[in-house]
């Protein structure tokens, strides 16, 4: 048997190096275990780190109104923003991190929350992945309820894909009406019964709806470019560009928005005549006139026309058929006008009632006809007598005439009288029953000359001139005979 070695039987020297030994064994393992305890402080304070930086950078995506998206070159989701969960809210709750997009995608799919997708599904996914995974331009997206968002997406140099999304619904919806209106706007512009050209601030033509290629005869690619002078006449043709010069230079413009008449021309060379009212539009970018054109010729014309038979209606209602005198109604009108100017102005006035003398008797004995020739002669005897411009000549009815002399007294009125018995002695007009004036027609005459007064009236001066006519025919007819009636002017 071996008997056990102690230390006190090892050698001293050997003793010693067994402690260095074991002294050296122990420096090393603290210096190991230091060591470690270093490098996991340091794990612990590159984890802070990582976790501060992570922090920020959630923090940092957080402060972007854009939703923000990433994921790792396998396609998994690193990182997101609630901005990016809000616009699919159905199937944010179920993202989780390390989820491939795809998958996030179906989700999103699932929840019906892309409205293109709607009744695609496959198809669209398809699509959409590979848009993903090679990105370009910006694109929008619609969601349900209208809404709109742009996304844009690019990868990162380690293979992932950042995704930004902004909502731009209130501006596609302002896109959409802006573009509902100019279709609107187009639609009556090509339908309008009214011709609509366009300018630009030199007056070259811009757009021309068809009611103005119809009004002008030309083809719209005729006008396009071409200076808009090309559709007036004269005098607008030739002042038009120093009309725009001045108009530019912030002088003039008084026609701006208002409606006018305007010479314009056809493309054949046939005058127009139009209605013009022309409008400024003023955007940032440019200037340009709105010009409003209806086409007035015709209406031109129905009016001519209207106004023609108007006046002839007028004439007919107030001139006598046979004699072409003025009516009895005229007569009546004029001497009430007549009349009450004399009021005011104490100017005399005169009225001669003229009666054909035996004209029953010519009636019978040259029969009808010749009745009414004799009457138109006697109507142009009359009308001879008084010519100023003031005096009318009526027929009164039958065989009776009125002579209305304004201004005139009892001189003048003798005068014309004078003259119309004298004129048609002159014409000696046979009339072989007649007792008087050698078988000629004769006329007898009551006249009543004065300055009107009140308390007396013109129907009641016209019964004082019927009075002296009675007097003429009862003293023998073939004369004229004054009423007593005003005081003599
Ligand atoms: N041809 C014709 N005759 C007319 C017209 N208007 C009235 N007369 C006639 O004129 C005649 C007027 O006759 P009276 O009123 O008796 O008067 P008179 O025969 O002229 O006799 P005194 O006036 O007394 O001299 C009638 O025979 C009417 O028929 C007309 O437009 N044409």
């Amino acid at each position: 048997m071996t008997p056990a070695v102690t230390p006190a039987d090892l050698p001293a020297s050997l003793a010693w190096g067994l402690l260095l030994a074991l002294l050296l064994a122990l420096g090393w393992l603290a210096h190991g275990w230091r060591r470690a305890r270093d490098a996991q402080r340091q794990c612990e304070a590159l984890a802070r780190t990582a976790r501060a930086e992570r922090a920020e950078l959630i923090e940092g995506i957080e402060t972007l109104s854009e939703a923000y998206s990433m994921f790792d070159a396998d396609d998994r989701l690193l990182i997101y923003n609630q901005a990016f969960a809000r616009l699919y809210p159905a199937s944010a709750p179920h993202w989780r991190p390390g989820m491939r997009y795809e998958d996030l995608l179906r989700g999103i799919i699932a929840a019906g929350e892309v409205t293109p997708a709607i009744g695609q599904e496959e198809a669209w996914l398809a699509e959409r992945m590979q848009m993903h995974r090679a990105p370009g331009e910006p694109w929008l997206q619609e969601l349900p309820g209208n809404r709109w968002v742009r996304i844009y997406e690019r990868k990162t140099a380690s293979g992932g894909t950042i995704g930004i999304r902004a909502d731009v619904t209130e501006l596609v919806r302002t896109q959409q009406a802006l573009q509902t209106s100019q279709a609107q706007l187009r639609a009556i512009i090509s339908t309008a019964g009214v011709a609509i050209v366009t300018t630009d601030a030199e007056g070259r033509m811009r757009s021309a709806n068809p009611a103005a290629l119809r009004l002008f005869g030309y083809e719209l690619d005729e006008m396009l470019g071409q200076d808009v002078a090309m559709l007036m006449d004269e005098p607008e043709r030739s002042t038009h560009g120093h009309y725009l010069l001045r108009f530019r230079q912030g002088q003039g413009g008084q026609l701006m928005g208002r409606a006018r008449e305007f010479n314009a021309l056809h493309k054949s060379g046939r005058p127009l005549t139009v209605q013009l009212s022309v409008s400024e539009v003023r955007s940032e970018a440019e200037q340009l006139f709105v010009a409003v054109i209806s086409d007035l010729t015709e209406r031109k014309r129905f009016e001519i026309e209207l106004q023609h038979a108007n006046e002839q209606l007028l004439r007919l209602s107030t001139t006598d058929a046979l004699t072409e005198l003025a009516n009895r109604r005229l007569l009546m009108q004029r001497l009430e006008d007549e009349w009450r100017r004399g009021l005011r102005t104490g100017a005399p006035l005169s009225l001669l009632l003229v009666d054909v003398d035996y004209f029953k008797l010519y009636n019978d004995h040259y029969g009808h006809q010749a009745g009414d020739d004799a009457l138109v002669a006697v109507a142009s005897v009359l009308r001879n007598s008084a010519n100023r411009p003031a005096d009318l000549v009526a027929r009164y009815g039958g065989e009776e005439f009125v002579l209305l002399l304004a201004q005139t007294d009892t001189e003048g009125a003798r005068a014309v009288a004078t003259r119309c018995r004298e004129l048609l002695a002159g014409l000696a007009l046979a009339h072989e029953l007649s007792p008087l004036g050698g078988g000629l027609l004769t006329l007898s005459i009551g006249m009543v000359s004065g300055v009107p007064y009140r308390g007396s009236s013109a129907s009641q001066w016209l019964a004082q001139a019927d009075l002296a006519l009675y007097q003429a025919k009862s003293q023998g007819r073939d004369r004229a005979v004054v009423a007593p009636v005003f005081s003599e002017a």
